[in-house]
């Protein structure tokens, strides 16, 4: 297993062209959030914009609406009742990130399920939360896409069929496989299975042991692989930035929140930015 070390920084980090737009940046919409878990996905959904996201649109529950505009003005929003809409939504996409807070009722499976049915090849699709929650206790085919799932150890055990006691890098590289995905398997030291390997963390914080953190994570990730083009550093590069973030905010605090983490981001990214 390879080590993911600083240096994956500058080597995914580049200095933003003179002559880019927002357009350069890509476009990520995030699909998840109901009447409970709001707050997941407003956290995802900064955590895309912080990390340079040129267009973030944000499908939700109704309920989250007002809130995910007060906190989060760059954001466009969409309410869950806009089926048309939502479609040419994801249809417009480079990275669709879904499950933050999506919960598992049948508004929650419907949601999913026209996230799998509408993504093309051409598109990155992170599956989290919620999702692989779905996923595991349904037998649908997966889409022909670049899909990131980004399963605690439970909701890997769920979807792999492995138990946490044997989720082993030979037998969850085997799970990856079949699934032809990247599997960014989260516990104390995240392992992210690739096709060309496996890789760990070297960095986190058990003052990052708090709801919320895995959700901004997926929004890192839908940020950073909007942005930079290849997909596999880009979310080594996300992986590490969240630890190490958290790990300068740990040196003088109990527990790190997933919003301080969001809002070191933008100045985390600038210091560690290649400097072509
Ligand atoms: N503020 C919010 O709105 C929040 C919403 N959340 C959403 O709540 C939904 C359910 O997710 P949860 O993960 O809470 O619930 P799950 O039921 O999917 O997973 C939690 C269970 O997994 C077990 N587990 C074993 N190993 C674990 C590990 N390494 N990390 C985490 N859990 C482990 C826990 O003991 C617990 O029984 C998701 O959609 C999630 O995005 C959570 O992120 C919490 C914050
Ligand atoms: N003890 C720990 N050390 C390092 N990282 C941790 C620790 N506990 C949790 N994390 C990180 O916090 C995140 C938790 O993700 P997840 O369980 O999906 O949270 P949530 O769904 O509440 O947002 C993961 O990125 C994980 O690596
Ligand atoms: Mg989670």
């Amino acid at each position: 297993m390879k080590k993911i070390t600083k240096a994956i920084l500058p080597n995914t980090i580049r200095q933003r062209p003179v002559d880019s737009y927002k357009g350069t940046y890509g476009r990520v919409v995030l699909i998840g959030g109901n009447r409970n878990f709001g707050g997941a996905i407003i956290m995802a959904s900064e955590a895309s914009v912080y990390s340079g996201a040129g267009l973030v649109t944000t499908i939700t529950d109704s309920a989250n609406q007002a809130s995910l505009h007060a906190r989060l003005p760059e954001a466009m929003v969409t309410d869950f009742s806009q089926h048309t809409q939502i479609t040419s939504l994801i249809q417009s996409a480079n990275v669709v990130v879904v499950g933050p807070g999506l919960g598992d009722d049948a508004n929650s499976i419907e949601q999913l399920k026209n996230v799998l049915a509408t993504v093309t090849p051409s598109q990155i699709v992170i599956i989290d939360g919620s999702a692989i929650s779905i996923l595991a206790s349904n037998n649908w085919n997966l889409p022909t896409t670049n899909l990131i799932f980004t399963p605690h150890q439970m909701e890997w055990q769920r979807l792999s069929g492995i138990k946490i006691a044997d989720q082993t890098e030979t037998a969850n590289q085997q799970i990856r496989n079949q699934l032809n995905a990247t599997v960014v398997l989260k516990s104390h030291r995240t392992e992210i299975y690739t096709e060309t390997g496996c890789f760990q963390n070297t960095l986190g914080t058990p003052a990052q042991a708090t709801g919320g953190m895995g959700d901004t994570l997926a929004g890192m990730i839908g940020g950073f692989t909007a942005q930079f083009a290849d997909t596999t550093n880009a979310v080594q590069a996300a992986v590490y930035t969240h630890s190490a973030i958290a790990e300068q905010l740990a040196r003088n605090q109990y527990v790190v929140l997933p919003t301080q983490i969001i809002h070191e981001i933008p100045k985390f990214m600038h210091e560690n930015q290649a400097s072509n």
